[in-house]
């Protein structure tokens, strides 16, 4: 007799399937879905590599799309049994307008949901973060904390704003007593092939002479997550929120796995070291109070230089109280609600970012 795996192929789609995050829940989708019968790809843009993965045996459907647009979502969603909805707008440098963010992560969002509700599809899996608990405004540390952990969850930058209202959106859906299955994923920071932020710090250190200057105390602990491992957890919630709909349904998990717990310039370290950089420092070079004038100066800038060119460095008030403030998760909340394990180690993963930097890291790609 066919087993089920055989028996009942799936329809899966999955918005911002060619972001960072995306890729890798897409390319894990097709290693490890056994049901996959369809993978639908939805991205305002479209990679190339996309095009590889149509010779294999998994129909694969690259659709160009835009999560604003509600008819081009629901046409996307129509017939898919799970939706994997990582598409959003990740910008805490001042680069895209609050409004474009909350259209995208918010209206989006809420775009996804209808869709689902009215074509008929089941489970929804959404991309939360770690911003939409902390850190907050006021820089309490978030120390080991889990989904339960009280912590006053403050915001006023738009990204956090949009992304604590889109999981809102999703947790409504529950008490509607809607026959859609959703829970929420909240990665920390991720990092692992394709992390465009570690491309940047190590293009900047090779710039500098192959050193970096340390700007925050090895005290502020940072909680980081591997890609890979933030996919699988995407993939196993995915496939079990079926099963254990009672359990999962409406539920927020933590994104975590073995990464060990630093500050966000000695964790970046731990890939950059093996590529030839040196963190210069064991104590903050700078004064603090110059890299918070220097981080209003950046945002004095960015406005005057609006009309002529995008000034978006990679200081400003919103990210330097956040790399100056601990915020590290210890849960298994996921192990527990549907059995994850992180499928890559922490060697693993360090191995693989590291093969990654020193890959494409001087490279334009
Ligand atoms: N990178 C992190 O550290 C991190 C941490 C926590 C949560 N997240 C969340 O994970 C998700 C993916 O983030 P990422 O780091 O891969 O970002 P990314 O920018 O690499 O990927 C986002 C993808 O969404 C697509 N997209 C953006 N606007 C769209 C639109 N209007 N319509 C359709 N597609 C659109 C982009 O083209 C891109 O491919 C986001 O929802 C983000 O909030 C990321
Ligand atoms: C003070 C400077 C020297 C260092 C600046 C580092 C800064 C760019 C880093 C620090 C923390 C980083 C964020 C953190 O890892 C978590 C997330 C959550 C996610 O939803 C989006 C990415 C984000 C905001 C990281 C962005 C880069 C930050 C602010």
């Amino acid at each position: 007799m066919a087993d089920s795996a055989q028996a009942q192929k799936l329809v899966y789609l999955v918005t911002g399937g060619c972001g960072f995050l995306g890729e890798h829940v897409v390319r894990m989708l097709l290693q490890r879905e056994p049901r996959l019968g369809e993978l639908r790809v939805f991205d305002l843009h479209l990679g190339p590599w996309l095009e590889e993965l149509k010779t294999g045996p998994v129909r694969v459907t690259a659709i160009q799309g835009d999560v604003t647009q509600a008819h081009e979502v629901a046409a996307a969603v129509a017939g898919a049994h799970v939706v994997i909805h990582t598409a959003g707008l990740v910008d805490v440098f001042g680069r895209a307008s609050p409004k474009t963010i909350h259209e995208v992560n918010v209206q989006g969002t809420r775009n996804v949901i209808e869709a689902c509700v009215q074509t008929g599809t089941r489970f929804l899996v959404y991309t939360s973060s770690m911003e939409v608990v902390g850190p907050n405004t006021k820089g309490h540390p978030f120390y080991r904390g889990n989904e339960d952990t009280p912590y006053e969850a403050v915001h006023r930058h738009p990204y956090p704003c949009s992304k604590a209202l889109a999981e809102w959106l999703m947790g409504l859906l529950v008490c509607g007593g809607l026959p859609l299955v959703t829970c929420a994923l909240r990665p920390t920071g991720i990092y692992g092939e394709g992390h465009q932020i570690m491309r940047d710090f190590y293009r900047q250190g090779l710039r500098l002479g192959g050193r970096l200057f340390r700007a925050i105390p090895a005290s502020v602990e940072h909680g980081r997550v591997y890609v890979g491992n933030v996919a699988w957890m995407h993939v196993l919630a995915a496939r079990e929120l079926e099963r254990r709909a009672a359990r999962m349904g409406g539920q927020v998990y933590f994104c975590y796995d073995g990464s060990p717990y630093k500050s966000y310039e000695d964790f970046n370290m731990e890939f950059l070291g093996p590529c030839g950089l040196r963190l210069v420092g064991t104590r903050p070079l700078v004064p603090y109070w110059l890299l918070v004038f220097l981080a209003a100066l950046n945002v004095l800038l960015q406005w005057l230089l609006r009309p002529l060119l995008l000034y978006a460095p990679l200081l400003n008030p919103y990210t330097l109280a956040m790399a100056n403030t601990t915020f590290t998760v210890s849960t298994d909340k996921a192990q527990r609600h549907f059995g994850y394990e992180p499928l890559f180690s922490w060697e693993d993963s360090r191995t693989r970012t590291i093969l990654w930097v020193q890959a494409t890291g001087g490279s334009a790609q």
